[in-house]
C-alpha cells in the first residue's frame, strides 16, 4: 500500500463529502436569508456554494483532488472572512468558525492545516481589532472578542493534536499493512517467495503462454539427504544452509525468473520465456553450482540437489505441471541423487 495512494483517495473522498454536505447546507441558509430579506448574506451564501461546487467538478473532471481540497479551503476562508465581518444574524455567525476550523484541517492535514488555522487566526484578529478595516460592519463586545479569539485558538490546538495523532496512526497502518503484504508472499527463512506467491506467479504466466505463447518451464529442486547434516550438524546449521542454497540458486537464474522455497528443503524455479530443453540445461548449471560451492560457518558444507523439470509446453496446466516436475525429482532421487531428470 502507497501512502501517496491512500493521501489520494482520502483527498478526493473528504472534498466530495464536505463539498456535498457543506453546499448542501449553505443552499439551505442562502434561500432562508433571501426569503428573510437578507439579500446580500444569501448571494454571498450562494456564491460561495458556486465556488464550491465549480471546484468538486474540476476535481472530477482533472482526477486531481486538489481542487477540491484547494477549492473548498478558499470557500471556507471566504465564508470565515465574511460571517466575522458581517456579524451573520445578531451576530451569531462566529459560531459558524469552529466547524470551519475543522473542516480546515480536516482538508489541508497537519503541515498545511497548521498555516491554514493560523491564517484564520490572523483574519480574526483583524478583523476583530482594527478598527478601520472598511468591510466590518459587526461590532462585537470586548469580552466576546477575548473569549472568541481565545476559544479558536484552543481550539485549533486541539485540531492539531487529533490531526497529528490521526496521521502517526495512519503512516502505522500503512507500514504494518505493507508488512504483512511482504510477509504473506515471502519465505520467512530464506527471503525467497514463498509457495503462494510462485503460485500466482505460474498463473499469470500460464495466463501469457495462453494468449501469446510464452513458454516457461519449472524446476523442482531438493535437497539430497539434508536430514543426515541436520541430525549431524542441528537446525540451526541447516537453516544457514537453506539460506545460503536460496541466494546461490537466486544468483544463477536470470533476474526475470523467480526462484520459491516451496517446502522444508525444496525448491521451486520459474525460468520465463525458457523451453524444455533450456530448462535442462539451466538444472543442470543450478546442479553443478551447488556441487562446487562450499557453504561455511566454522565448518565447511558440502551438498548435492536432485532437480526435476518440467515446460508448459509438456503439460496440460500448472497443476500438472508441478506434479510432473516432482515426479521427475524423484526419478533423480531415485537413479542415486545429484543429477537432472526431465523430458526428453
Ligand atoms: N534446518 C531445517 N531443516 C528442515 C527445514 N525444513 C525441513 N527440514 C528438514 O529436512 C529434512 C528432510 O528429510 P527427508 O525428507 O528425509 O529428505 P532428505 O534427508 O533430504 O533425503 P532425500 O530428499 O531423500 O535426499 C528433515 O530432516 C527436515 O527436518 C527447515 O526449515 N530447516
Amino acid at each position: 500500500m502507497n501512502i501517496k495512494d491512500t493521501d489520494f483517495r482520502r483527498g478526493y473522498q473528504l472534498s466530495m463529502l464536505v463539498g456535498a454536505s457543506g453546499s448542501t447546507f449553505l443552499i439551505v441558509f442562502g434561500i432562508i436569508a433571501i426569503v428573510n430579506d437578507r439579500q446580500i448574506l444569501g448571494l454571498t451564501l450562494l456564491a460561495i456554494t458556486l465556488l464550491v461546487l465549480v471546484s468538486m467538478f474540476l476535481m472530477w473532471l482533472m482526477k486531481n483532488p486538489s481542487f477540491g481540497i484547494n477549492g473548498i479551503s478558499i470557500a471556507v476562508v471566504i465564508a470565515f472572512t465574511y460571517i466575522i465581518s458581517t456579524g451573520g444574524i445578531d451576530n451569531t455567525g462566529p459560531l459558524w468558525c469552529y466547524p470551519l476550523t475543522l473542516i480546515m484541517m480536516l482538508l489541508q492535514g497537519l503541515r498545511r492545516g497548521v498555516i491554514a488555522l493560523f491564517v484564520l487566526l490572523i483574519i480574526a484578529i483583524v478583523v476583530m481589532y482594527i478598527p478601520f478595516v472598511s468591510f466590518v460592519t459587526a461590532d462585537y463586545p470586548q469580552s466576546f472578542k477575548v473569549r472568541f479569539i481565545a476559544s479558536f485558538f484552543a481550539l485549533s490546538i486541539m485540531v492539531t493534536i487529533y490531526e497529528f495523532l490521526r496521521e502517526r496512526t495512519h503512516k502505522r497502518y500503512i507500514e504494518i499493512s505493507n508488512e504483512l503484504e511482504h510477509a504473506s508472499h515471502t519465505d520467512m527463512l530464506t527471503g525467497l517467495a514463498n509457495r503462494r506467491e510462485m503460485l500466482a506467479r505460474l498463473d499469470a504466466a500460464y495466463g501469457t503462454y495462453n494468449r501469446h505463447g510464452a513458454p516457461f518451464s519449472i524446476i523442482m529442486a531438493d535437497l539430497d539427504n539434508f536430514k543426515r547434516i541436520n541430525d549431524t550438524y542441528g537446525h540451526v546449521v541447516g537453516d544457514h544452509l537453506l539460506i545460503g542454497l536460496g541466494k546461490l540458486l537466486s544468483s544463477v537464474v536470470r533476474r526475470q525468473d523467480l526462484v520459491s522455497r516451496w517446502g522444508g528443503e525444496e525448491f521451486l524455479i520459474m525460468l520465463s520465456q525458457t523451453d524444455r530443453r533450456q530448462a535442462m540445461e539451466v538444472a543442470e548449471k543450478l546442479r553443478l553450482s551447488v556441487e562446487s560451492a562450499v557453504f561455511s560457518d566454522e565448518n565447511k558444507y558440502q551438498i548435492t540437489l536432485s532437480l526435476g523439470v518440467q515446460s508448459i509446453t509438456e503439460a496440460v496446466n500448472t497443476d500438472t505441471m508441478i506434479r510432473d516436475a516432482d515426479r521427475f525429482l524423484y526419478e533423480a532421487k531415485r537413479r542415486g541423487r545429484n543429477r537432472v531428470a526431465g523430458p526428453l
